[in-house]
Protein backbone atom coordinates (compact mmCIF):
# COMPACT_ATOMS: atom_id res chain seq x y z
CA UNK A 1 0.00 0.00 0.00
CA UNK A 2 1.45 3.48 -1.18
CA UNK A 3 0.82 5.89 1.43
CA UNK A 4 -0.48 9.58 1.20
CA UNK A 5 2.11 12.43 0.00
CA UNK A 6 3.43 14.45 2.50
CA UNK A 7 3.22 17.70 2.80
CA UNK A 8 6.87 17.69 4.05
CA UNK A 9 8.93 17.71 0.69
CA UNK A 10 11.06 20.26 1.73
CA UNK A 11 12.85 18.81 4.64
CA UNK A 12 16.30 18.14 4.43
CA UNK A 13 17.20 14.55 3.65
CA UNK A 14 17.93 12.24 7.34
CA UNK A 15 19.73 9.41 6.96
CA UNK A 16 17.91 6.68 8.08
CA UNK A 17 19.49 3.11 7.95
CA UNK A 18 18.46 0.27 9.31
CA UNK A 19 20.76 -1.90 11.21
CA UNK A 20 20.16 -5.61 11.83
CA UNK A 21 20.69 -7.15 14.73
CA UNK A 22 23.39 -9.69 13.75
CA UNK A 23 22.35 -12.22 16.51
CA UNK A 24 19.41 -12.53 14.41
CA UNK A 25 19.95 -12.47 11.48
CA UNK A 26 22.04 -14.10 9.17
CA UNK A 27 24.00 -11.84 7.06
CA UNK A 28 25.30 -12.55 3.16
CA UNK A 29 26.74 -9.57 2.32
CA UNK A 30 27.75 -6.00 3.96
CA UNK A 31 29.57 -2.96 2.38
CA UNK A 32 31.32 -0.87 4.68
CA UNK A 33 32.61 2.73 3.66
CA UNK A 34 31.79 2.55 0.73
CA UNK A 35 32.17 5.07 -2.09
CA UNK A 36 32.13 4.86 -5.92
CA UNK A 37 33.96 7.47 -8.28
CA UNK A 38 33.26 6.91 -11.99
CA UNK A 39 36.58 10.00 -12.90
CA UNK A 40 36.27 12.20 -9.90
CA UNK A 41 32.72 12.37 -10.02
CA UNK A 42 32.21 10.63 -6.55
CA UNK A 43 28.50 8.67 -7.95
CA UNK A 44 27.76 6.51 -4.73
CA UNK A 45 28.36 7.61 -0.79
CA UNK A 46 27.43 4.98 1.35
CA UNK A 47 27.91 3.53 4.77
CA UNK A 48 27.37 0.40 5.99
CA UNK A 49 24.14 -1.46 4.30
CA UNK A 50 23.62 -5.50 5.20
CA UNK A 51 21.78 -8.09 2.99
CA UNK A 52 20.26 -10.82 5.07
CA UNK A 53 20.38 -14.28 3.65
CA UNK A 54 17.33 -15.65 1.97
CA UNK A 55 16.09 -12.24 1.60
CA UNK A 56 14.98 -10.16 -1.22
CA UNK A 57 16.39 -6.42 -0.77
CA UNK A 58 14.63 -4.22 -3.28
CA UNK A 59 17.14 -0.96 -4.44
CA UNK A 60 14.93 1.83 -5.53
CA UNK A 61 15.38 5.57 -6.23
CA UNK A 62 15.17 8.01 -8.50
CA UNK A 63 16.64 7.90 -11.77
CA UNK A 64 20.71 8.51 -11.18
CA UNK A 65 20.01 7.80 -7.77
CA UNK A 66 23.08 5.22 -7.93
CA UNK A 67 21.06 2.25 -7.39
CA UNK A 68 22.94 0.63 -10.54
CA UNK A 69 25.93 1.82 -9.70
CA UNK A 70 25.97 -0.03 -6.17
CA UNK A 71 24.48 -3.40 -7.27
CA UNK A 72 27.66 -3.53 -10.27
CA UNK A 73 29.81 -2.68 -7.42
CA UNK A 74 28.62 -5.77 -5.46
CA UNK A 75 30.02 -8.55 -7.75
CA UNK A 76 32.85 -5.85 -9.18
CA UNK A 77 31.13 -4.97 -12.24
CA UNK A 78 32.69 -1.95 -12.01
CA UNK A 79 36.39 -3.00 -12.75
CA UNK A 80 38.03 -0.97 -14.76
CA UNK A 81 34.86 1.48 -15.17
CA UNK A 82 34.90 3.09 -11.70
CA UNK A 83 36.96 3.71 -8.53
CA UNK A 84 35.47 1.58 -5.40
CA UNK A 85 36.74 2.30 -1.99
CA UNK A 86 35.26 0.87 0.63
CA UNK A 87 35.02 -3.01 1.95
CA UNK A 88 32.03 -5.09 0.66
CA UNK A 89 32.13 -7.87 2.92
CA UNK A 90 31.36 -11.95 1.61
CA UNK A 91 31.72 -14.46 4.04
CA UNK A 92 34.04 -13.03 5.74
CA UNK A 93 36.41 -11.58 2.67
CA UNK A 94 36.72 -8.17 1.23
CA UNK A 95 35.88 -9.04 -2.61
CA UNK A 96 37.39 -6.02 -3.13
CA UNK A 97 40.82 -7.42 -1.95
CA UNK A 98 43.77 -8.16 -4.85
CA UNK A 99 43.62 -11.52 -3.52
CA UNK A 100 40.28 -12.58 -5.01
CA UNK A 101 39.41 -14.82 -7.96
CA UNK A 102 37.00 -12.16 -9.48
CA UNK A 103 35.83 -14.86 -11.82
CA UNK A 104 35.33 -17.34 -9.04
CA UNK A 105 33.62 -14.75 -7.12
CA UNK A 106 31.00 -14.03 -9.17
CA UNK A 107 30.09 -17.70 -9.44
CA UNK A 108 29.55 -16.99 -5.91
CA UNK A 109 27.58 -13.84 -6.60
CA UNK A 110 25.56 -13.91 -9.87
CA UNK A 111 24.23 -11.24 -11.66
CA UNK A 112 21.33 -11.00 -14.36
CA UNK A 113 20.55 -7.83 -16.51
CA UNK A 114 18.33 -5.75 -17.19
CA UNK A 115 18.14 -6.56 -20.89
CA UNK A 116 18.03 -10.42 -21.32
CA UNK A 117 21.03 -11.66 -22.65
CA UNK A 118 21.47 -15.43 -24.35
CA UNK A 119 24.00 -16.84 -25.68
CA UNK A 120 23.50 -17.14 -29.28
CA UNK A 121 23.48 -21.13 -28.36
CA UNK A 122 20.37 -23.49 -27.59
CA UNK A 123 19.12 -23.06 -24.34
CA UNK A 124 20.81 -26.24 -23.28
CA UNK A 125 24.54 -25.07 -24.34
CA UNK A 126 23.85 -21.65 -22.53
CA UNK A 127 23.14 -23.41 -19.27
CA UNK A 128 25.92 -25.48 -19.66
CA UNK A 129 28.85 -23.07 -21.25
CA UNK A 130 30.44 -22.23 -18.31
CA UNK A 131 30.09 -25.27 -16.28
CA UNK A 132 31.63 -27.07 -19.54
CA UNK A 133 34.21 -24.08 -19.08
CA UNK A 134 35.34 -25.22 -15.45
CA UNK A 135 35.58 -28.40 -16.82
CA UNK A 136 32.74 -30.29 -15.78
CA UNK A 137 32.32 -33.10 -18.64
CA UNK A 138 29.80 -35.63 -17.20
CA UNK A 139 26.42 -35.51 -19.24
CA UNK A 140 24.40 -37.08 -16.53
CA UNK A 141 25.40 -34.28 -14.65
CA UNK A 142 24.93 -31.78 -17.43
CA UNK A 143 21.28 -33.02 -17.80
CA UNK A 144 20.58 -32.81 -14.31
CA UNK A 145 21.83 -29.17 -13.58
CA UNK A 146 19.96 -27.99 -17.23
CA UNK A 147 16.84 -29.85 -15.47
CA UNK A 148 16.82 -27.83 -12.31
CA UNK A 149 17.96 -24.75 -13.30
CA UNK A 150 15.11 -24.44 -15.65
CA UNK A 151 13.02 -25.65 -12.89
CA UNK A 152 14.00 -23.52 -10.56
CA UNK A 153 13.70 -20.47 -13.19
CA UNK A 154 9.57 -21.85 -13.77
CA UNK A 155 10.28 -23.00 -17.30
CA UNK A 156 10.81 -26.51 -17.40
CA UNK A 157 8.02 -27.71 -18.76
CA UNK A 158 8.00 -25.08 -21.71
CA UNK A 159 11.26 -26.11 -22.73
CA UNK A 160 11.57 -29.47 -21.76
CA UNK A 161 11.16 -30.91 -25.23
CA UNK A 162 12.82 -28.13 -27.12
CA UNK A 163 16.55 -27.71 -25.26
CA UNK A 164 18.72 -27.77 -28.39
CA UNK A 165 16.56 -25.04 -29.82
CA UNK A 166 18.17 -21.75 -30.41
CA UNK A 167 17.90 -19.24 -27.02
CA UNK A 168 17.44 -16.49 -29.35
CA UNK A 169 14.07 -18.16 -30.63
CA UNK A 170 12.84 -18.04 -26.77
CA UNK A 171 10.48 -14.89 -26.19
CA UNK A 172 11.54 -11.87 -24.44
CA UNK A 173 10.25 -13.41 -20.49
CA UNK A 174 11.37 -16.80 -21.54
CA UNK A 175 14.96 -15.40 -22.92
CA UNK A 176 15.35 -13.75 -19.10
CA UNK A 177 13.99 -16.79 -17.31
CA UNK A 178 17.11 -18.64 -19.10
CA UNK A 179 19.05 -15.41 -17.72
CA UNK A 180 17.56 -16.41 -14.57
CA UNK A 181 18.47 -20.16 -15.16
CA UNK A 182 21.87 -19.66 -16.65
CA UNK A 183 23.06 -17.57 -13.23
CA UNK A 184 21.60 -20.45 -10.72
CA UNK A 185 22.98 -23.25 -12.81
CA UNK A 186 26.36 -22.04 -11.16
CA UNK A 187 24.98 -22.59 -7.62
CA UNK A 188 25.67 -18.91 -6.44
CA UNK A 189 24.93 -17.52 -3.10
CA UNK A 190 23.69 -14.12 -4.15
CA UNK A 191 21.71 -13.61 -7.16
CA UNK A 192 21.80 -9.31 -8.27
CA UNK A 193 19.21 -8.19 -10.65
CA UNK A 194 19.48 -4.76 -11.94
CA UNK A 195 15.41 -4.22 -13.36
CA UNK A 196 14.94 -8.18 -15.01
CA UNK A 197 11.57 -7.32 -15.76
CA UNK A 198 11.60 -3.62 -17.70
CA UNK A 199 11.84 -4.69 -20.96
CA UNK A 200 8.83 -7.30 -20.14
CA UNK A 201 5.57 -7.28 -20.67
CA UNK A 202 2.94 -7.43 -17.32
CA UNK A 203 2.44 -10.81 -17.71
CA UNK A 204 5.78 -12.05 -18.32
CA UNK A 205 6.68 -9.49 -15.34
CA UNK A 206 4.46 -11.34 -13.07
CA UNK A 207 6.07 -14.55 -14.29
CA UNK A 208 9.63 -13.43 -13.30
CA UNK A 209 8.23 -12.40 -9.88
CA UNK A 210 6.94 -15.24 -8.65
CA UNK A 211 9.70 -16.85 -9.70
CA UNK A 212 12.14 -14.73 -7.61
CA UNK A 213 9.76 -15.50 -4.82
CA UNK A 214 10.72 -19.12 -4.92
CA UNK A 215 13.87 -18.61 -5.84
CA UNK A 216 14.70 -16.86 -2.26
CA UNK A 217 14.48 -20.50 -0.77
CA UNK A 218 18.04 -20.88 -1.93
CA UNK A 219 19.31 -17.68 -2.63
CA UNK A 220 20.17 -13.97 -1.11
CA UNK A 221 18.44 -11.66 -4.26
CA UNK A 222 19.30 -8.10 -4.14
CA UNK A 223 17.10 -6.24 -7.02
CA UNK A 224 17.16 -2.94 -8.42
CA UNK A 225 13.63 -2.07 -9.71
CA UNK A 226 11.79 1.07 -10.64
CA UNK A 227 8.64 -0.43 -10.57
CA UNK A 228 7.16 0.53 -6.98
CA UNK A 229 4.58 -2.32 -6.77
CA UNK A 230 6.93 -5.10 -7.51
CA UNK A 231 9.17 -3.73 -4.59
CA UNK A 232 6.63 -3.63 -2.38
CA UNK A 233 5.25 -7.11 -3.59
CA UNK A 234 7.84 -8.86 -3.48
CA UNK A 235 10.47 -7.70 -1.48
CA UNK A 236 11.88 -8.08 2.66
CA UNK A 237 13.68 -4.94 3.09
CA UNK A 238 13.83 -2.00 0.56
CA UNK A 239 16.48 0.29 0.57
CA UNK A 240 15.68 4.00 -0.95
CA UNK A 241 18.84 5.64 -3.07
CA UNK A 242 18.95 9.42 -3.19
CA UNK A 243 21.34 11.43 -4.68
CA UNK A 244 23.88 8.60 -4.09
CA UNK A 245 23.23 7.80 -0.96
CA UNK A 246 20.60 5.33 0.78
CA UNK A 247 18.20 7.64 2.52
CA UNK A 248 16.47 4.61 4.07
CA UNK A 249 16.68 0.99 4.62
CA UNK A 250 14.26 -0.76 6.51
CA UNK A 251 11.87 -3.41 6.41
CA UNK A 252 9.35 -2.97 3.13
CA UNK A 253 6.15 -3.23 4.59
CA UNK A 254 7.27 -0.51 6.85
CA UNK A 255 9.13 1.48 3.68
CA UNK A 256 5.52 0.93 1.50
CA UNK A 257 3.79 2.20 4.79
CA UNK A 258 5.10 4.52 7.03
CA UNK A 259 8.45 5.23 5.70
CA UNK A 260 10.65 7.53 7.99
CA UNK A 261 11.77 10.38 5.49
CA UNK A 262 9.61 12.67 3.78
CA UNK A 263 11.62 12.13 0.60
CA UNK A 264 11.10 8.63 0.35
CA UNK A 265 7.03 9.46 1.31
CA UNK A 266 7.36 11.45 -2.12
CA UNK A 267 9.09 8.74 -4.44
CA UNK A 268 7.07 6.27 -3.83
CA UNK A 269 4.17 7.91 -3.74
CA UNK A 270 4.67 9.07 -7.32
CA UNK A 271 6.42 13.24 -6.26
CA UNK A 272 9.32 12.33 -8.56
CA UNK A 273 11.13 10.37 -10.38
N1 LIG B 1 29.87 4.36 -16.79
C1 LIG B 1 29.66 5.55 -16.21
N2 LIG B 1 30.52 6.57 -16.43
C2 LIG B 1 30.34 7.77 -15.84
N3 LIG B 1 29.31 8.07 -15.02
C3 LIG B 1 28.42 7.09 -14.77
C4 LIG B 1 28.55 5.79 -15.35
N4 LIG B 1 27.50 5.02 -14.92
C5 LIG B 1 26.77 5.82 -14.11
N5 LIG B 1 27.31 7.05 -14.01
C6 LIG B 1 26.80 8.18 -13.22
O1 LIG B 1 26.66 7.75 -11.88
C7 LIG B 1 25.46 8.27 -11.31
C8 LIG B 1 24.60 7.11 -10.81
O2 LIG B 1 24.17 6.37 -11.95
P1 LIG B 1 23.47 4.95 -11.80
O3 LIG B 1 23.35 4.36 -13.16
O4 LIG B 1 24.13 4.16 -10.77
O5 LIG B 1 22.03 5.38 -11.26
P2 LIG B 1 20.68 4.55 -11.20
O6 LIG B 1 20.01 4.98 -9.95
O7 LIG B 1 20.94 3.12 -11.38
O8 LIG B 1 19.93 5.15 -12.45
P3 LIG B 1 18.87 4.43 -13.45
O9 LIG B 1 17.69 4.12 -12.60
O10 LIG B 1 18.60 5.47 -14.48
O11 LIG B 1 19.54 3.20 -14.00
C9 LIG B 1 24.81 9.10 -12.40
O12 LIG B 1 25.16 10.44 -12.20
C10 LIG B 1 25.40 8.56 -13.67
O13 LIG B 1 25.46 9.54 -14.67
Amino acid sequence: MMTEPSASTTQAPERNIFQFDEQQHEIALSTHNLHVYYGDNEALSEGDLQFERYKITALIGASGSGKSTFLRSLNRMNDGVARVDGQIMYRGLDINSNQIDVYEMRRHIGMVFQRPNPFAKSIYDNITFALKQRGLRDRHQLDEIVETSLRQAAMWDQVKDELHKSALALSGGQQQRLCIARAVAMKPDILLLDEPASALDPVATSQIEDTLLKLKEHYTIIIVTHNMQQAARISDFTAFFHLGKVLEYDEARKIFTRPKVAITNDYISGNFG
